[in-house]
């Protein structure tokens, strides 16, 4: 079946902005995208400008995790631009399992839309590596760009939908993903993916679900997993994680794309857990400032039975009014030079300066 709507050039636009796709059908052209490396500072677990198992030819350094590092590569054979995320097989004296578990739950996920795909892993005497399909810079950083710190609403509605439609995938295979934040959601780079978005790191994954589909037995006090700043309050008092924590740390991710920062950024972080139930009660001012959709959808997030699984699709018909007439396939923030984030920014108006100071 043919998928794509034919697309009418517009009159007097310039005919190489548009590439012919198929069947008298053509598309914008999009840039070519050309990741941004950062400076090798000793400790690289691959080295630039060589040969990875003979095929793999490493480019550069895309990011360090706490735990490893994400390398730029070539695929010698097939052209394609890759990923590799590695990790010592040794760390502090004892091998690293972080890597097995993300290889195997990923392998479990492949064909789900919102995971990136694995295009192979294994170790050598030193680093065990994941290759996959490289992705774009991470939505945390593409906050950062904007010249006003943050994103539109229509575009943070856009990320929070597709969002809530990735755990509903993770979910629904059984696995808490536990990290949810900015960093660790990226868009594709072709033409047909840049407006899809893939969570990564599914280094801190956990099965919350038996075979038979029952939920595990919980643990009288898990250890914390999670990064301080997104984990919802149920997880800084150990609670054993289920899917409604997930849920939370995707509602303060959007409310940091929204609003610059999130509150208990300004306090030291034995206080976070203070200044989430403040943000969580229901006459909070700074919920209020990310709007009615935003702040609905939050409270249904805040409010799930944790015994139910959440009603995803519920989750996120709150959130369509606030992606406005945008589609899902139209120009996001970083593609139009945050534009619409610029026009409507709240720092211009009065209302949020009073609330703020
Ligand atoms: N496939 C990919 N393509 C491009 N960039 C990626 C890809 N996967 C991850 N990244 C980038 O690398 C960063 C670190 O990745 P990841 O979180 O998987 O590593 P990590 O070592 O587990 O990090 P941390 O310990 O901070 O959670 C991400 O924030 C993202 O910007």
């Amino acid at each position: 079946m043919d998928v794509l709507a034919p697309l009418m050039i517009p009159e007097n636009a310039d005919v190489d902005t548009y590439i012919y796709v198929q069947g008298g059908h053509f598309l914008p052209k999009v840039k070519p995208y050309v990741p941004k490396l950062k400076a090798a500072k000793g400790g690289e677990l691959l080295k630039m400008g060589t040969k990875f198992r003979d095929r793999y030819y490493i480019q550069g350094l895309i990011g360090r995790g706490g735990y490893g590092q994400i390398y730029y590569g070539i695929d010698t054979r097939s052209y394609e631009e890759i990923a590799i995320k590695t990790e010592p097989t040794r760390r502090r004296g004892c091998s690293s399992r972080r890597m097995f578990l993300e290889q195997r739950v990923l392998y479990r996920l492949q064909g789900r839309p919102h995971v990136p795909t694995m295009l192979a892993s294994g170790h050598t005497e030193k680093i065990n590596f994941i290759m996959m399909q490289l992705l774009s810079v991470n939505v945390g950083d593409l906050k950062k760009q904007s010249p006003v710190k943050r994103l539109s609403r229509t575009t943070t509605a856009r990320i929070i939908l597709q969002g809530v439609a990735a755990l509903r995938d993770v979910h629904s295979a059984g696995f808490l993903h536990r990290d949810v934040k900015p960093a660790n959601m990226c868009f594709g780079i072709t033409q047909f993916s840049r407006h899809v978005l893939k969570l990564v790191d599914y280094g801190l994954v956990r099965r919350y679900k038996n075979a038979d589909g029952t939920i595990r037995k919980p643990r009288t006090r898990p250890g914390f997993r999670g990064t301080l700043r997104y984990v919802s309050v149920r997880v800084h008092d150990r609670m054993e994680q289920c899917p409604a924590d997930d849920l939370v740390s995707m509602v303060y991710s959007g409310v940091e794309c929204l609003l610059v920062d999130l509150p208990w950024k300004l306090y030291p972080s034995d206080e976070y857990r203070r200044s989430k139930l403040e943000f969580q009660s229901s006459d909070s001012p700074y919920l209020a400032l990310t709007g009615v959709e935003y702040c609905e959808f939050s409270r249904a997030v805040f409010s799930l039975n944790l015994g139910e699984e959440p009603d995803y699709g519920a989750l996120q018909a709150l959130l369509t009014e606030m992606v406005g007439d945008k589609l899902m396939t139209d120009a996001y923030d970083w593609e139009e030079n945050y534009r619409e984030c610029i026009e409507t920014s709240p720092c211009n108006d009065a209302n949020f300066a009073i609330n703020m100071f």
